[in-house]
C-alpha cells in the first residue's frame, strides 16, 4: 500500500493589522485580520523535511505589515491582490497565493455634535471579508462577504403548508419573528482590481440585502435568502455569484396562558440551539467557473 502526499498549504493566519493614514490632521483607520496562504510545490518540506523551498510564515507575516504601509490599506481588495501578486510573482515555488481578511469597522466619536479627527468607537455592525486568489498566470478570483449581520423583523414572515410526516408537530404560523446571523459570500466576475470601487459594491450589496429582508414579506427563510441573493446581483451587475448562509434564530411564543395572561406575539423565548441552518448559492446563468474562489484557508472568510 503506497501512502502519499495530498493537498497542501500553508500560510500565516490573523495577522491583526491596524493602519493608520494620518497626512492630515483627520486621521483614517482600518483594521483587519489577514491571513496570507502559499499553495506550490511545497513536497519536500513535507516527505523529507526539507526547507528549501519554504518561505517561512514568519517572513509572509513581515510581508502582509510591510505592505500595509507601502500599497496602503485604502482598498482591501487591492492591498489582497497586491500581496497575492508577490506571493505568486517573486516568490519560485508558489503557484498560487490566497489572501483573506476580515474587517472590523470603527465610527469616528462624535464631541458636541462634531466628528472627532482621530478618535473611533467600535462599530457593532458585520464583519466585512475578502479573499482574493491569484494564479501564476495572473488570473485572479475575488470574493467579499460579510459575516455576524445579526438581523430581525418581528412580522412579515410566515411558515406553512410545509410536508408533516408522524413526527411533525410544527404548528403552522402566518405571523412570526424572523431572525438570523446572516453569512454572506459573493464573487465578481472580470473586474479591474486597479480602478473597481469594492467599497461602494460592498455598501450597495448589503444595503439591497438588509432592504430585502425588511421589505420582503417572507413565506420560509429559504425564499428571503434567494431574494436577498438576486438583489445583491441586480445592485451590483459585476457579480456573478452570492453565497448565503442563514442560522434560522427561532423565537418561539412563550406560553403565558398557564398564568391566565394573553400572549399575541408579543412574548418570545429566543431559544440558541437547535436551529434551522438554511444555505442557498444564488448565480447568474452562465457565470465563469468559480475557480478556486471558494478554496477556503483560514475557515473566518
Ligand atoms: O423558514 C423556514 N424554513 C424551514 O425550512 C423551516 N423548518 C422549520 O421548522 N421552520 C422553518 N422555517
Amino acid at each position: 500500500m503506497a501512502i502519499i502526499l495530498g493537498d497542501h498549504q500553508y500560510g500565516k493566519a490573523e495577522n491583526r493589522i491596524v493602519r493608520i493614514v494620518r497626512d492630515t490632521p483627520r486621521h483614517e483607520i482600518r483594521d483587519v485580520n489577514v491571513s496570507t496562504c502559499l499553495r506550490g510545490r511545497f513536497d519536500a518540506a513535507h516527505l523529507t523535511g526539507d526547507q528549501g523551498e519554504v518561505l517561512p510564515t514568519d517572513t509572509q507575516k513581515q510581508t502582509s505589515y510591510a505592505y500595509a504601509k507601502t500599497v496602503g490599506l485604502a482598498s482591501l481588495e487591492r492591498y489582497a491582490h497586491a500581496l497575492a501578486v508577490h506571493f505568486v510573482d517573486d516568490v519560485e515555488p508558489v503557484d498560487q497565493a490566497r489572501v483573506e481578511l476580515e474587517e472590523f469597522a470603527w465610527e469616528r466619536v462624535s464631541v458636541g455634535g462634531a466628528e472627532h479627527d482621530f478618535s473611533w468607537v467600535r462599530s457593532g455592525r458585520e464583519v466585512r471579508t475578502v479573499a482574493v486568489t491569484v494564479d501564476a498566470d495572473g488570473s485572479a478570483w475575488i470574493t467579499g462577504g460579510l459575516k455576524d449581520l445579526v438581523v430581525l423583523k418581528s412580522s412579515g414572515s410566515e411558515f406553512h403548508g410545509f410536508l408533516e410526516d408522524e413526527y411533525t408537530v410544527l404548528e403552522p404560523t402566518s405571523d412570526r419573528i424572523m431572525a438570523t446571523s446572516l453569512v454572506a459570500k459573493w464573487r465578481f466576475g472580470a473586474v479591474d482590481v486597479a480602478t473597481f470601487d469594492f467599497d461602494a459594491a460592498y455598501a450597495a450589496i448589503t444595503t439591497a440585502m438588509v432592504e430585502t429582508f425588511a421589505s420582503f414579506h417572507s413565506l420560509a427563510l429559504q425564499q428571503t435568502l434567494f431574494q436577498m441573493g438576486k438583489t445583491a446581483i441586480e445592485a451590483v451587475p459585476e457579480l456573478v455569484e452570492v453565497r448565503l448562509s442563514a442560522p434560522n434564530k427561532h423565537h418561539f411564543a412563550y406560553d403565558l396562558a398557564r398564568f391566565g395572561i394573553e400572549n399575541h406575539n408579543e412574548v418570545f423565548h429566543a431559544d440558541d440551539r437547535p436551529y434551522g441552518l438554511i444555505q442557498a448559492s444564488v448565480t447568474v446563468e452562465g457565470a465563469p467557473d468559480a475557480g478556486p474562489a471558494w478554496d477556503q484557508y483560514s475557515g473566518l472568510v
